[in-house]
Order: structure tokens, then sequence, then C-alpha cells
């Protein structure tokens, strides 16, 4: 089994690459090795003999650029390279490869981008400080509109690392070759986007040092979380398995918790109640075959329902209403401490109280599972939580705000702990945006809850069979689908 994937951010990176150079690699030595690693990749894309243009910045991704650029010269290619800025103005590392390359360095505004085979961006990397302006803005302008293919080196120019945000501009990659680890700009929109396809070269930075930097922030794949996925033994019975209770909205608005209910079954939630105000009852019976169902009147019957100690999983908000009433069954919820998902209406029933929440879940495993709109309605009060440029950090906030997990979707979902764990999610599909698709959602990850994953490895897990399922299907996915696509999913997984 892999490790999880570290992602670090610039600011981490930037300590890591000190801490390699203090265990007594050279900086200049680290730069060499990125430079040659971008002349690697350049050439799985180039045969020897085309033509190459390398766009250098006035910084260290500047330096990496003259490498690559010496390098490519030197296995025979015809290279040329453009420099923002003033060649004796190259500082530190650079300055020192700068002086490797033997051929012209023409002003970034002679750079001739049509005839070049490939473009190799090295304007800026991690440090990016403001928004691209003048003779830099110009430069990717041009770079974009060229139509040739666009190597970046360690981020597209015009990213933010850290956020993954356009400063204005940024060059629109096909490949991205970065080193020692992916940036949150490789994972977060629109950042991912503008990368392309992404390398990550090894450039000897080992990974006791990378996680002593990071160690918080991590790729969504399965080595995060496969470990803890439960396997029935062969003497399981099914109240091992757990139970998870759904509540259900009135009777015209029972499907959402339906879709939810069914994802709990598949993914292996050995029991799964819909919990029906009374006068739904009829309508959800006609439906539900191995799914049990039981009447429940407002904050007091799920009270009644809940003095059952087996259910042990609970899943509120799908099509629950706006209102007072589902506010007071969260209460119920939380107060008997079972581990719970809340989604939809019981978010947005919240909306502007997030106060009433703060250090709420801090009891029980809780995973909230808002999307952008959820999320901002939750905590329009709340600046500090709203305001930061980046998608981690306001699910951060929100986590140790409310003491639960806090899963802020979109096409790239980050999966927050309160205790300072983030993971980036990004095997999803477009076709997971359509009606329905939340519900199931939060059912597969009460359902994994119910089987006794902590919340956060839950959260991270329901997230990746989620996406994974809806990029098997593909067009004409519908929620119901998705989780009849999961026992596939978890055979592959669980092989
Ligand atoms: N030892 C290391 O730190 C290593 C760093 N490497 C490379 O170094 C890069 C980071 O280097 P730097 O920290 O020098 O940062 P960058 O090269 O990304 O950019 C910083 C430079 O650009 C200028 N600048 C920033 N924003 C600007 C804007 N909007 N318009 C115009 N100028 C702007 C700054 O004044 C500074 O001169 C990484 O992305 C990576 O490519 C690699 O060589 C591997 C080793
Ligand atoms: N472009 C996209 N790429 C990948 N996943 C997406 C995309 N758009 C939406 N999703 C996913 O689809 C689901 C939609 O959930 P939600 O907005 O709650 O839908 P609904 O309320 O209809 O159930 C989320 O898991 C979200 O991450
Ligand atoms: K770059």
């Amino acid at each position: 089994m892999t490790a999880p994937e570290l992602i670090l951010t610039p600011t981490e990176m930037k300590k890591a690459d000190l801490e390699a150079v203090a265990s007594g690699i050279p900086g200049v030595e680290l730069m060499r090795r990125a430079g040659r690693a971008v002349a690697d990749s350049a050439e799985k894309i180039v045969s020897r003999g085309g033509t190459i243009l390398v766009v250098a910045g006035p910084g260290q991704n500047g330096g990496d650029g003259f490498v690559a650029a010496t390098v490519l010269a030197e296995r025979g290619y015809r290279v040329s390279l453009s420099l923002l800025g003033e060649p004796d103005r190259l500082t530190g590392d650079s300055a020192l490869v700068a002086r490797d390359w033997k051929g012209q360095v023409q002003r970034v505004e002679d750079a001739a981008f049509h005839e070049a085979d490939l473009v190799i961006d090295a304007l800026f990397g991690t440090g990016l400080s403001r928004d691209l302006d003048g003779a830099a803005r110009h430069a990717v302008d041009r770079m974009n509109g060229s139509g040739r293919p666009i190597l970046a080196v360690d981020l597209p120019s015009g990213i933010d690392g850290e956020t993954g945000t356009v400063r204005g501009i940024a060059v629109k990659a096909g490949r991205t070759i970065t080193f020692a680890a992916r940036k949150p700009c490789h994972l977060l929109m629109p950042g991912r986007a503008f990368s392309g396809s992404i390398e990550v070269a090894d450039i000897g930075i080992g990974r006791e040092i990378l996680s002593a930097m990071g160690g918080r922030l991590f790729g969504n794949d399965p080595a995060l979380w496969l470990p803890t996925l439960p396997k029935p033994g062969l003497s399981s019975h099914k109240y091992e398995r757990g139970h998870t209770l759904v509540a259900s909205g009135g009777a015209t608005r029972t499907g959402a918790a339906r879709l939810a209910a069914r994802a709990a079954l598949r993914i292996g939630s050995g029991l799964v109640t819909v919990a029906s105000p009374p006068e739904a009852i009829g309508v959800t019976a006609a439906h539900l075959t191995a799914i049990m169902l039981k009447g429940c009147d407002g904050p007091e019957g799920l009270h009644a329902i809940l003095q059952d100690p087996r259910l042990n999983a609970l899943v509120l908000g799908p099509a629950l209403g706006v209102h007072a009433n589902t506010r007071a069954m969260v209460a119920v919820a939380v107060h008997a401490r079972r581990s719970l998902v809340l989604d939809a209406d019981a978010l947005t029933s919240f909306e502007g109280l997030a106060s009433e929440l703060h250090g709420a879940f801090r009891h029980a495993p809780t995973v909230l599972t808002p999307h952008d709109g959820e999320f901002n309605r939750m905590f329009k009060d709340h600046p500090d939580i709203l305001d930061p440029e980046s998608k981690i950090e306001r699910a951060r906030r929100a986590a140790t705000y409310t003491g639960a997990v806090v899963l802020l979707k979109g096409a790239d979902t980050v999966v927050a702990s309160p205790d300072g764990r983030a993971a980036i999610n990004e095997n999803g599909t477009p076709y997971l945006a359509t009606a329905g698709s939340g519900d199931t959602l939060c059912g597969l990850i009460a359902g994994l809850m119910a089987q006794n994953l902590p919340a956060f490895e839950a959260a991270c897990a329901g997230a990746w069979i989620h996406a994974e399922a809806g990029a098997r299907f593909g067009p004409g996915l519908i929620s119901e689908d998705l989780a009849e696509l999961v026992p596939g999913v978890l055979r592959d997984l669980l092989r």
C-alpha cells in the first residue's frame, strides 16, 4: 500500500527546500535537478531537433527555465530564451545557472511564440506575489494566444500556488511539471484546469522532510482511508455493520431520503431505516424494500426513535424543510451523540445562525456537507470563515468553529477536519452535477460512519467513491444510478 499523497503549500515547500539544503543538497543542485526534469519532460513532447522557446521570469522559477534551456540545447534542440526583466537583475541560484546558458537572452517582448514547437513557461512559480500586469500580463496573453503547446514549470504562471486562483491572467498549460510534491493549486479549481496533466519530479527531497514540513494536506486517494474501510468477517451479523437512520421530508419530498438510504445500504450499513413524517409513510412505503420505515413526528419523534441504541448513524437535511423544526431535530441528534451527517436543509435552516453551532459537534463524529451556496448562507455573519481566498482555509475554519468535519463540495471537493487535516478530491466528473447527487453522497458517508469509520475517513472515502461511481457512468448519469455503481467500485477497492 502506497502512502497518502502529501500536498505542500508554497510556504511549506519553501521550508522543505531550505531543510533539504540544510541536509546537504546545495540549492543550486536542487535547481539543476528541477531544470533537468523540465528538459526530460519537454523531450517527451517534442523530438530532438525541434524548436523550443523558454520564457523565463525574474525569480528562481526563471532559473529552472535557464537550466532547462541549457540542457535542451546540449541535447540538440533549437532553443531560444526570453527573459522578463534584465539578466543582471537575476539573483541567487538563478544568477548562477544563467551563466551556463550560452545562447542569446531575448527580451520577452521579442519572443517568437509562433515559431516554437513547445513553449516552456518559467515566468513565475510559487513566488508570485501580486496580480500580473504590464509586460508579464502581455507575455502570458501572447503565450496563450499562440496556440502552441505549453509546458509550465512548477505551476502555470499567474496561478496562485496556495489558492489556485487566477491573479489577473494565467498561462493555460497542456502539461505542468512540479517538484517534490503537488501544490494546492494543482488540485483546486480553477488552477487544476490551467495546469493540464501534471507530472511530479523527484528532486531528491525525501518524504521525511516533506511530511515534517507539511503532513496536514493530502490528495484524496484511497491510500488515505482504505485501511479503515470495513470488510465483513465470516461471522459478522447485520448489527455489527451498523444501522443508519435517514430523516425524510413530507409527502411530496420523500425522494431525497430514499436516495440517501439506498446509498447507505449499498456502502454496507447492515440496516437502514427511513424516519418519515406520519403523512408521508404511505408514499415512502410504496418505494422501499430492503430499507425499513418508521414514523417520526418532528423532534419528539426523532427523540423517541433514538432511544434504540443500535441506530448509530444519522442523516438529517435532504428535503427536510428550512425551518425551526429542522433546527430542533439537529439539536436532538446532537444531544443523542450519534454519528451524524448534516446536509441541505439542515444547513440552510441555520442561515445566519452559525453561532448556534459553535463547538456543537465536538462530542460525536459529525460531517457537514455544504455546497458553496449552503456554506455561504450558514456563515454569512462570519467573514473570518468566508473571506479566505483558499477553499481549504474556508473549510478548515468552519471545521474548527463547529467541531465537525466539513466537506465543502464542488469539482474540487475539500474535506477538512477540526484536527487540521484536509484532503482535496479530484476524481469526479461534471456529470455529478445532477439533482440528488448530494443526497447520495451523504448516505454514503453516513453508511460508512455506521460501520465505524471515523468522520474524516468516512467523508474522504464517501467523496471518492461517489466521484468514482459518477466518473465510471459518465454521460446520462442520474442520481439513482450512483448507489447501484457503488458495488463495482467497492469490489475494485477491496480486491
Ligand atoms: N530551492 C528552491 O527554493 C527551489 C525553487 N525552485 C523554483 O523556484 C520557484 C520559486 O522561486 P521564487 O521564490 O524566486 O519565485 P518565482 O520565481 O515564482 O517569482 C518570484 C519573482 O517574481 C517577481 N514577481 C512576483 N510576482 C510578480 C508579478 N505579478 N509581476 C512581476 N513580477 C513578479 C518577484 O519579485 C520575484 O522576483 C519555484 O516555483 C520553483 O520553480 C526549484 O528550482 C527547485 C528548488
Ligand atoms: N463539475 C463537477 N465535477 C465534479 N463533481 C461535481 C461537479 N459539480 C458537482 N459535483 C459533485 O456533485 C455533488 C452535488 O451535490 P449537491 O450540490 O448537494 O447536489 P443536490 O443538492 O442536487 O443533491 C457534490 O458531491 C459535488 O461535489
Ligand atoms: K511557471
